[in-house]
């Protein structure tokens, strides 16, 4: 490229001084301009009379024939072959007399310099080789519309030419053929050319006869006026007879795009950005703020759910199923002129399987199911939340009969007396009276039910569960040790195990007090993904083992690498615990000590077999526990020279507990049968100073008997604490069957039968305890040393 640089030169210092700065100006170095270059060497060394000559003839691009002269007979048919389907679109173009100016632009275009009479792109506008692209769509459309745009910046007009001073001169200013001059933008001039006369010049030439516009562009307007004067004094021109020249200004429509372009950009993303922030909706928009966000279950499609999916809760169930009926068959009911009831709070600890039982009602009911969570009500925006349940219960009566289901209810129906104290929430207040006035709103014809299901009903607002809202009030319990079995069922029936399942559920159940469904559910995953970790092929007992271990008590912290003296001390410790265990009548026995850190910062845990599903615990059960779980400091008192901090989780525990019995439980002489609510936002103490100080007296001398229990006991038993402590230090982890082995049997009858009919002692490998005993403290420091 360099090279034909150069060669320009010698040909533009044939012009005056000025022309060539315009030649500069307008063309930086960039490709498409240095082609130009190039390619206008071939034009440029040319005097004007040469060109005269030569423009006399056909112009370059009717010089086909010349061409083809040179071709092969094999190429000319094929070139004929090729070029026939141009030529049918020439006479199709031919016939068409109405799209005649629009054809004849397409064939400029196409022949672009080509036809330009003696212009700069002769001979160049043959076969070119043949380029295959391969590109998506969206690449396509991005290409095409920055090729238009640079088209459009560049080419200013549709059928507009540009072209060079000397080009206006030599091919039409000299001859004779130009009509106006039309000064544009100060910018560019465009010249009008003697339509007959060019005709007559240019017979064959395409550009000339159709509707092409010349463009030249000048430095500035004196510079051009002046060297108009030259040229036509030059050429002898009488002043009566000098081109005319206009001038005019131009608005470019790109421009005044581009001008508009940021205010543009900004409106669309925000309404593109309003669109995808309410996508999650079925509304569209930022006005759909007000519309529900409630989900809808089609009962053919969606809610595969029925009650077999649903272990236990059988109560729960038969309460529910009238719901059903209702649903499924409202004329019993109406006929005998029963109310039908309009709701139900289902209440529970999470993960027991409420929005399980709704969505399974829904589908014995084969009627569609509305899911919705409480918190979904409440926005920043006053309004929305009344307006979001005005909404949800407008869908529900077009979708009749059907069923509503708000999870977490509390979150808009807690009681409005209690939150007056912390300032209200008004929001919140509206959002509840807006579903008290739908629910009320109903009427008995309508097929509506709406469940709810709360963790805390204790905090609903008394509006809500009076007769003629939430009629029903179904409280689902952790499953009991024949619910956990059948849960343990439902789930196993998903995963790949060669263990007997009646067995193998009996077996998981006895080992999971106090699981709640979706502990169960989370546990079966769980050994399925460790088996898989595992690369077995099936799902043995010990997968399920060590999946109960870590949901209970979280991973293995293996990095976690203690000194010899805190592991000794850690094994002294489970040690204390472990030998309380099995030697108070009433304390529960351990299943499985180990001193490898888990979970939340616990360096060591025990676990013990549970005393079943107990719900009610006496005075001699709450000492023992206590006693227990002193056990493991007094083991530190006794076989070393100070303690640790290790033991701070269990004298929480006892603290807790020792408190419960005297200020809940009435096991206290001193302060007899009183309940004292434990509140920490209640500023003033329901009890004098004087009760106060009785408590703490009545507290500590609980403690202090458990652990002179635990002294005595484990004075008694130091020898045992040893060996347990020292076999834990070998071995990290202790079962069952190494206690029976060191310690021999225990000397009290298991309480829970269940346990003994899964596990006989020898059998058992590694069961674990109930889930309220392994709640390590979350702080990791001081690390506690046991749960
Ligand atoms: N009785 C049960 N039978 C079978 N699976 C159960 C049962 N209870 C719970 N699950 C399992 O636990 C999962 C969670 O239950 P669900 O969401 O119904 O609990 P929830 O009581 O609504 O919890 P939350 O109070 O936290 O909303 C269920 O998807 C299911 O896999």
């Amino acid at each position: 490229m360099i090279p034909s640089i150069r060669a320009v030169k010698p040909a533009l210092r044939l012009q005056s001084p000025s022309t060539r700065l315009i030649y500069r100006d307008r063309f930086p170095l960039r490709s498409h301009n240095l082609l130009y270059r190039n390619t206008r060497l071939s034009s440029a060394p040319f005097s004007s009379s040469q060109i005269r000559k030569l423009s006399s003839q056909t112009p370059p691009s009717d010089k086909k024939p010349e061409s083809e002269n040179n071709t092969t007979p094999n190429e000319k048919t094929q070139e004929t072959q090729q070029g026939k389907e141009g030529r049918e679109e020439e006479s199709q173009r031919d016939n068409k007399g109405q799209d005649e100016s629009k054809s004849s632009r397409q064939s400029q275009s196409k022949d672009n310099f080509n036809g330009f009479p003696g212009g700069p792109f002769q001979g160049q506008g043959g076969k070119g080789t043949k380029a295959e692209f391969k590109m998506d769509l969206p690449s396509l459309v991005t290409s095409a519309v920055v090729s238009y745009i640079l088209y459009r910046t560049v080419v200013p007009g549709e059928n507009s030419r540009e072209i060079t001073w000397q080009e206006f001169r030599t091919t039409f200013f000299d001859k004779g053929l130009v009509d106006k001059l039309t000064v544009v933008n100060r910018q560019r001039v465009k010249v009008s050319l003697h339509r007959d006369a060019t005709s007559r010049v240019y017979p064959d030439s395409n550009p000339v006869a159709g509707n092409s516009v010349y463009y030249f562009s000048i430095g500035s307007v004196e510079a051009f006026e002046r060297r108009l004067d030259d040229a036509q004094r030059e050429l002898g021109i009488p002043s009566s007879e000098r081109i005319p020249v206009a001038y005019k200004d131009e608005i470019s429509w790109l421009g005044t795009f581009l001008s508009f372009g940021p205010t543009l950009l900004l409106l669309g993303s925000i309404y593109w950005f309003s669109r995808r922030a309410s996508s999650g909706g079925s509304q569209s928009g930022i006005f759909g703020i007000g519309k529900s966000r409630a989900k809808l279950f089609n009962h053919e499609t969606e809610i595969k759910t029925k009650f077999k999916d649903v272990a236990g809760m059988d109560e729960a169930k038969e309460e529910i199923m009238e719901f059903v009926k209702f649903l499924q068959e409202p004329g019993i009911y109406k006929k005998l002129g029963a109310k039908i009831p309009r709701g139900a709070i289902l209440s529970g600890p999470p993960g027991t399987g409420k929005t399980l039982l709704a969505k399974a009602t829904a589908g014995e009911a084969k009627v569609p199911f509305f899911s919705v969570s409480g918190s979904e009500f409440v926005e920043m925006f006053v309004g929305v939340g009344p307006s979001r349940v005005r909404d949800l219960f407008a869908k529900a009566r077009k979708n009749a009969p059907c069923i509503i289901f708000v999870d977490e209810i509390d979150a808009i129906g807690k009681s409005r007396a209690k939150s007056n104290f912390s300032g209200g929430n008004d929001e919140r207040e509206s959002t509840l009276n807006q579903l008290l006035t739908e629910m009320d709103g109903f009427n008995t014809s309508e097929q509506v039910v709406v469940l709810a299901g709360t963790n805390r009903p204790d905090v609903l607002d008394k509006a809500l569960m009076r007769p003629g809202r939430f009629d029903r009030h179904i409280a689902i319990d952790r499953p009991t040790m024949e619910g956990r079995k059948q849960i343990f069922l439902v789930h196993l029936k998903r995963i790949v195990t060669n263990e007997n399942l009646d067995d193998l559920s009996g077996k998981l159940s006895a080992l999971t007090p106090g699981f709640s469904g979706a502990d169960i559910a989370n546990c079966v995953n769980e050994a399925a993904l460790i088996a898989a970790r595992k690369q077995a092929d099936s799902v043995a007992l010990i997968y399920f083992e060590q999946a109960i271990e870590r949901v209970i008590g979280g991973l293995e912290k293996k990095s976690l690498v203690l000194s010899p003296e805190e592991k000794r001390t850690v094994a002294y410790h489970e040690a204390g615990h472990a030998v309380c265990g099995w030697y108070l009548k009433n304390a529960d026995p351990l299943l499985k000590v180990s001193i490898i850190p888990r979970g939340q910062g616990a360096l060591g845990y025990a676990q013990y077999i549970p005393a079943g599903d107990s719900y009610l615990m006496n005075v001699s059960q709450l000492m023992d526990r206590m006693a227990m779980t002193l056990g493991g400091r007094v083991s530190e008192e006794l076989h070393f020279e100070t303690v640790t901090s290790g033991a701070s989780d269990d004298f929480n525990k006892v603290t807790r507990m020792a408190t419960a019995m005297v200020t809940k439980w009435g096991m206290s002489k001193d302060i007899g049968y009183l309940y004292f609510e434990e509140d920490p936002n209640q500023l003033h103490k329901p009890f004098s100073e004087e009760t106060a100080r009785k408590i703490d007296t009545e507290v500590r001398r609980l403690v202090d008997q458990a652990y002179e229990q635990c002294r005595n006991l484990l004075i008694e038993k130091k020898h045992e604490v040893g060996l347990v402590a020292e076999e834990l230090l070998s071995k990290e982890v202790l079962g069952r069957d190494d206690m029976i082995r060191i310690l021999g049997k225990r000397p009290w009858e298991e309480r829970d039968k269940q346990f003994e009919k899964y596990f006989h002692p020898k059998e058992s490998s590694a069961p674990p305890p109930p889930p309220t005993e392994m709640s390590p403290e979350s702080d990791p420091e001081p690390r506690p040393l046991s749960t």
